[in-house]
């Protein structure tokens, strides 16, 4: 049966997008699912997000890293499910959504969207790096030399090292541009190599530097190797909350398998 399929990417982080409103597409086939992410032989994508009919909600997203496994929440893809979901007609300019990681509101506004993340009350901090989950597990740590390292090499040993191990976590490095302004490149869990961005991943970025005094205002910009992101959040006592991805979200194209 023919089905269409959409491409939208978010600061170069880039989905398949499927209407699985009529509950059509075989969630469990992880095979077909990798094939659809794989950038020779199928469409192309860090991942593949389902939009499904929610009870009470304007809509549901299920996530898939190219990998083909089910994941935890994905930033960008939740900002190119509220552009894919104003194309489908299905809401306007806001939107309220269930996530793997619970309930997300969003607002969207010549092609920027602003999706609101969940809240954030642990930071923890070692030595020479900080971890967190923003929706996705998140290893932060500064890197110098960020323009010029062999990101998947790097990535890949802390991601299965210990103590993420097989279940793993997204690898974030990052450089001080200056006051508010942050570099980043990120390895992904699933992706298992370097993403162009990763919303949830800049969204710990963020954080992590509020919380160790590297971001003194609550608004932080995230250079990506795709592009811009922001970041806005209002913190108390350590709680990090009101908490903010914004940034583009563009139809690639769509077609029919
Ligand atoms: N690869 C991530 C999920 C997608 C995160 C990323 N694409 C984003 O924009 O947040 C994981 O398995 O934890």
């Amino acid at each position: 049966m023919q089905q269409t399929f959409y491409k939208y990417q978010g600061t170069g982080n880039d989905f398949v997008m499927i209407d699985n409103r009529q509950q059509t597409f075989d969630k469990n086939n992880t095979k077909y699912v990798a094939h659809l992410c794989d950038r020779r032989f199928g469409i192309g994508a860090d991942g593949l997000i389902l939009l499904e009919n929610h009870d009470t909600l304007d809509f549901k997203m299920v996530y898939y890293n190219a990998d083909g496994n089910e994941s935890s929440m994905c930033g960008n893809g939740g900002r190119c499910l509220v552009a894919f979901a104003k194309q489908l007609g299905v809401i306007s300019n806001k939107a309220v959504f269930e996530a793997i990681d619970g309930v997300h509101h969003a607002t969207i506004a010549n092609g920027i969207v602003r999706l609101q993340m969940q809240d954030v009350d642990t930071i923890e901090r070692y030595d020479k790096h900080l971890f967190l989950n923003t929706g996705s597990p998140h290893h932060v740590q500064f890197e110098e030399h960020l323009e010029d390292f062999d990101i998947k090499a790097q990535g890949s040993k802390i991601r299965y090292g210990a103590p993420y191990n097989e279940a793993g976590t997204n690898v974030n490095f990052v450089k001080k541009v200056k006051d508010d302004i942050f570099a980043v490149r990120t390895y992904e869990r699933g992706v298992e190599d370097e993403t162009l961005s990763c919303g949830t991943g800049v969204t710990a970025v963020a954080l992590a530097m509020h919380s160790i005094g590297e971001l003194i205002t609550n608004l932080a910009t995230l250079k990506v190797q795709g592009g811009e992101l922001q970041v806005s959040f209002e913190v108390e006592n350590g709680l990090y909350k009101n908490v903010w991805l914004i940034g583009p979200a563009t139809l690639v194209f769509s077609g029919e398998i």
